[in-house]
């Protein structure tokens, strides 16, 4: 079997070709309701490769919530494992976002289900949440590495709570700091070894107000996804702003704001165009 590239390097030449743009699959009732589905995994489904189908090979990443599937149970998540798959075939690169944090021996069987090669719910990456610590999580990195895989570490979500937790501090540093320092030990390897990018990302909301003075983003060398763009309010000019010299690692994502403009696959490309148009004019 050809060994894989590592993530950092796969996402680098994605947003090369393809513009920095990440679409978030969430089939939400209401979307489906919109889109003529019903709301069951069949109608996820449907939604699902919709959304592959009008933008696969258009977008950097595919972003499925996991949530929206799990919902559905063992036929939810069979769809979003046809998702995965789809967009595999469509050669676009999968960010499962399932945010998923444990004690170490279950993160490994996390880091199985999401990171290992021959699960089908193993896209090329996945959110991982560090509030049982960063350390705890060291499977889900290994297997990501090892793979070819990635991980993208909660540090400063979008939703307007996070802070409470995020920026408190320990012993003088920020909980955000620590894991952006964390993530760019991890990356150091990987970006001496000449990669463009290291395969251990942050999730840094795009609505987030400010950066907390101790949080170093351009240090991390890895990908920096920053969803709440679009429906929750956050645009080109607000993302650029916030993210100053680290703004080459940013992938913003967006999830509602496209996917209300399907069913059309016409609808769909121009919504995904307009996002684009917009981070890249920023
Ligand atoms: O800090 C975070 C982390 C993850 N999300 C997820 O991204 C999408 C956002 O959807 P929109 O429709 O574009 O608002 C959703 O799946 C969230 O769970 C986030 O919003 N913020």
């Amino acid at each position: 079997m050809t060994r894989r590239k590592p993530f950092g390097e796969r996402l680098h030449a994605a947003i090369d070709a393809r513009g920095r743009l990440c679409v978030g699959i969430d089939p939400h009732p209401p979307l489906l309701r919109a889109w003529g589905l019903a709301d069951d995994a069949a109608g996820v489904r449907e939604f699902s490769l919709r959304v592959v189908e009008a933008l696969g090979g258009r977008v950097a990443v595919f972003k499925p919530q996991s949530a929206f599937y799990e919902r559905h149970g063992s036929a939810g998540v069979a769809a979003l494992e046809e998702t995965i798959a789809a967009a595999r075939a469509a050669d676009t690169l999968t960010l499962v976002d399932a945010k998923r944090g444990d004690i170490d021996s279950t993160m490994r069987a996390y880091a199985d289900a999401y990171l290992a090669d021959g699960s089908p719910l193993a896209g090329d990456a996945v959110t991982i949440s560090p509030y049982l610590g960063f350390a705890s999580l060291a499977p889900a990195v290994e297997t990501a590495l090892e793979s070819g895989r990635g991980v993208f570490v909660l540090a400063l979500t979008s939703n307007p709570e996070g802070g409470t937790v995020q920026r408190a501090q320990a012993d003088g540093t920020t909980v955000a700091a620590s894991m952006a320092r964390a993530a760019a030990r991890l990356n150091a390897a990987e970006v001496a070894d000449g990669a463009p990018l290291g395969s251990v990302g942050l999730v840094v909301g795009a609505t987030v107000p400010d950066l907390p003075d101790d949080v170093d983003l351009a240090d991390v060398r890895g990908p920096l996804l920053a969803p709440g763009y679009g429906a929750q309010g956050a645009r080109g000019a607000q993302l650029r702003a916030l993210f100053g010299d680290a703004w080459g690692a940013v992938l913003p994502s967006t999830s509602r704001e496209v996917l209300a403009a399907g069913p059309d696959a016409a609808g769909l490309r121009a919504a995904a165009d307009s996002a684009l148009a917009d981070v890249t004019a920023a």
